[in-house]
């Protein structure tokens, strides 16, 4: 069975974080490892308090896992803190994994700070160059590049800004952004368009967590990149259609794979 790992946070809630990774990469048939850099108190309504795990124990969990069984793919969230973002990328210098899904997660819907202010320029600098994809929404997007993204011509100039930092695929989600959530890849090259309806619900807690982890399942499992983002679209998008109104706020995506399945997706190599 091939394998993914997630470096991320703990969402307590079961949403998003290292419970939706877990999830996601079940659902998308690989066997799922964790690294938790964070544990987040955190429900469908608000973060009410962070640890970050301490970087020798981040450390630790890494080279636990990749000294002992074999990693097909990373999937990395929320990584909080300047120290993290190197302990992190120096690990994976080290181990250098086939494909690194990096998911540059800063804000929570509810608009707590994952990634400290001061961890953006590590996380350029030091992260996004290992990447095979990075895929961050409107918001990230603009802080990533210092600019405002409105429009789908402002999404194709962003993802070219986003490529200069080292990455070698950008997916920009476009989820934020009114109207249909289209979201778009780059890899240098050329654009394609992964265009979606919007699904009318507030039940959208860890649509990021829940693609970005697709993404990496699908890689781990051999697939192109240009097919793992495909796959995982459609998994979002059932994913939100079936979407759970558990707790007051904004309700998790739903992975139950017995739906992805009778859906007809053929996910398998
Ligand atoms: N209401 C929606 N209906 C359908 N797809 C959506 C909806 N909201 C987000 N998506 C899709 O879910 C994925 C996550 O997107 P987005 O919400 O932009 O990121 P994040 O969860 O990181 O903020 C993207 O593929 C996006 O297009
Ligand atoms: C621990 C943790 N990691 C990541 C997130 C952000 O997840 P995302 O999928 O972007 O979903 P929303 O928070 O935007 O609903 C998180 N909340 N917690």
């Amino acid at each position: 069975m091939k394998t993914a790992l997630t470096i991320a946070g703990s969402d307590s809630g079961g949403g998003a974080g290292i419970q939706a990774d877990l999830k996601s990469f079940a659902a998308n048939g690989v066997y799922g490892m964790s690294v938790i850099t964070a544990v987040t108190a955190q429900n469908t309504q608000e973060v009410r308090s962070v640890q970050d795990i301490d970087n020798e124990i981040i450390l630790d969990q890494i080279e636990v896992v990749f000294d002992d069984i074999p990693v097909d793919a990373v999937k990395i969230g929320m990584l909080s803190s300047p120290a993290t973002v190197e302990t992190v990328a120096d690990a994976l210098k080290k181990y250098e994994p086939k494909h690194i899904v990096l998911d540059p997660v800063m804000v929570s819907k509810g608009g707590h700070h994952l990634l400290r202010q001061e961890a953006i320029q590590s996380l350029k600098e030091k992260m996004i160059p290992l990447a095979t994809i990075i895929t961050p929404n409107i918001p990230e997007a603009e802080v990533l590049i210092g600019g405002e993204i409105v429009s789908s011509e402002d999404m194709l100039s962003a993802c070219r800004q986003l490529r200069e930092l080292g990455a070698k695929t950008v997916l920009l989600k476009g989820g934020h952004l009114e109207g249909a959530p289209n979201d778009l890849l780059y890899d240098g090259e050329s654009f394609h368009w992964f265009s979606g309806e919007r699904i009318q619900t507030k039940n959208t807690h860890g649509t990021g967590c829940t693609l970005s982890s697709a993404i990496a399942a699908n890689l781990a499992k051999g697939h192109t990149l240009y097919d793992s983002v495909k796959l995982a679209k459609h998994y979002i998008t059932i994913a939100i259609e079936h979407s759970l109104a558990l707790g007051h706020g904004h309700g998790p995506t739903n992975h139950f794979y017995e739906l992805y399945r009778k859906a007809g997706v053929k996910n398998e190599l």
